[in-house]
């Protein structure tokens, strides 16, 4: 066991309004791995080091407001079926447990139900694993109707899984010793019958929404708006880039899974032209598949969007491991992560360099074909935010056709119509006519043709 001084946050007074729900011990009960083996999670996992890996565990912990008496390593060198790691560290963690008057322990694993049970009951304490302790912050995140009933859905499915999974345990053992029935199977059967109940229950409801929901895309999709979407792995800086491309004060926070449900506003671009930014769940290493699976019709603007940002905060020293978590959640979602005509990688915090390392960087970025650019910027200075929407407004020209086109000055509904279903790229009065050349989405080319004698735009 390598016990670690983990920052004294145990005494460190919280940020105000902060509930404390509890004090934690966040176990990293991390097998020991040669060169090129897996631990059985995800492959990017053997690219980190345990400190980085209980760092995330306890970041997680920490954003929702759980107080971190303690974070220890637990090297273990194989799974044990009953308590997950040995005897004796169990022991030592009734120890631990006691001495720190804790009464929760975060287990930075996925734990089986019977490993979770006997563990609590070893240890007097609830026992949550890196799933459990995802749902709580997904839980404490959701903003909107849909996404808190996709993240009850979800606990309840991760709820049954571990009933049904406990139960065929509990039988194949009473065989084993030949008894039928026993104390528990009723119990169990009542509460697998009430968990189904709900989970009907709240798949209605939830079409309910997503029905609303498509509604209002539908509605969207009415104006010429195109969407921009951010993904990045929690913490990158999503949320302020997104005030900064927006200049909305929407909430952002030193915190983990700041935002949940997608967010749209509007984005407006170098020449006048609007998108719909989006911002998203934070991506996290490790991402239960069953997660994923619930949360993709929270990810729809992503799954749709035009253009997607990659946002990622290229100071942090798992830079490249959370890119590959990233693309990996891309990839779940049947999103090529490799598609650079949809994809513009966003390298933020770039503030936090000094000038020498700001050119490694650059760089870096100018070897990258020119095709998949990387922006560098700093969503809090605001460096590099212009060329960002350059960058955007180019990526969504290129799905766009520009139009040249002469109107008649004083048709006002012909010029407001333009206005808002085109971009207008350049606007000339000439003898009472307006000689305009503007940018529309393909499915507005034959309208604008037909309608207002549009040709095609000469580039010089
Ligand atoms: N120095 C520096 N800090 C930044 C920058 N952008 C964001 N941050 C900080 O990084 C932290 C996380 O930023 P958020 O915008 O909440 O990150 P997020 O990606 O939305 O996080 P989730 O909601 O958890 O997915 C905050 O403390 C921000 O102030 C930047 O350009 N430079």
């Amino acid at each position: 066991m390598e016990p670690r001084n983990f920052d004294g946050d145990a005494d460190r007074p919280r940020s105000a309004g902060a509930k404390q729900t509890g004090r934690v011990l966040v176990i990293g009960p991390y097998l020991r791995v040669r060169a090129g083996g897996a631990d059985a999670q995800s492959e990017s996992y053997v690219l980190r080091d345990a400190d980085a890996r209980l760092d995330e565990a306890a970041g997680l912990a920490r954003a929702i407001d759980l107080v971190i008496a303690d974070a220890i390593i637990a090297p273990i060198s194989q799974i044990r079926p009953a308590t997950y790691i040995g005897k004796g560290k169990v022991e030592e963690i009734t120890g631990l447990i006691k001495s720190l008057e804790v009464d929760l322990v975060v287990m930075d694993c996925a734990l089986a139900p019977i490993q979770q049970r006997n563990l609590e009951k070893e240890w007097n304490a609830k026992v949550l694993d890196r799933t459990g302790l995802i749902l709580e912050i997904f839980g404490r995140r959701a903003k909107t109707k849909e996404g808190s009933l996709q993240v009850e859905l979800a606990h309840l499915n991760y709820q049954r899984s571990r009933l049904v999974r406990s139960w065929t345990h509990l039988e194949r053992q009473r065989g084993g010793f030949g008894f039928m029935g026993g104390p528990g199977e009723t119990q169990i059967e009542a509460d697998r019958r009430l968990i189904q109940e709900r989970i009907s229950k709240l798949e209605g409801e939830l079409k309910k929404v997503q029905a609303t929901r498509r509604l209002h895309r539908a509605g969207r999709q009415r104006v010429p708006y195109r969407v921009v979407a951010l993904v990045g792995y929690t913490n990158a800086g999503k949320s302020t880039l997104f005030n900064r491309l927006t200049r909305a004060d929407v909430q952002a926070a030193d915190m983990l899974f700041a935002t949940l449900d997608p967010t749209l506003r509007a984005l407006n671009l170098p020449h006048g032209g609007k998108a719909m930014l989006s911002d998203t769940v934070g991506f996290i290493s490790n991402l239960p598949t069953q997660l994923v699976a619930a949360f993709r019709a929270t990810l729809e603007e992503v799954l749709e969007a035009d253009v997607i940002l990659h946002v990622r905060d290229i100071s942090h020293e798992d830079a490249e491991a959370q890119q590959s978590d990233v693309d990996a959640v891309l990839r779940q979602l049947g999103i090529n992560p490799d598609d650079s005509g949809r994809i513009i990688e966003v390298w933020n915090k770039i503030d936090r360099f000094d000038a020498e390392q700001r050119d490694e960087l650059l760089n870096i970025a100018a070897r990258r074909p020119e095709d998949h650019p990387a922006m560098l910027v700093s969503a809090v200075s605001g460096e590099g935010i212009d060329a960002l929407l350059a960058a955007i407004e180019e990526r969504l020209a290129a799905k766009r056709t520009t139009l040249d086109l002469s109107i008649d000055a004083a048709d006002g509904a012909g010029i407001s119509w333009l206005h808002r279903n085109a971009e207008v790229l350049a606007k000339e009065l000439h003898d009472g006519r307006f000689d305009m050349t503007v940018r529309v989405d393909e499915t507005k080319r034959d309208i604008v043709v037909s309608r207002f004698d549009a040709v095609p735009h000469l580039s010089a």
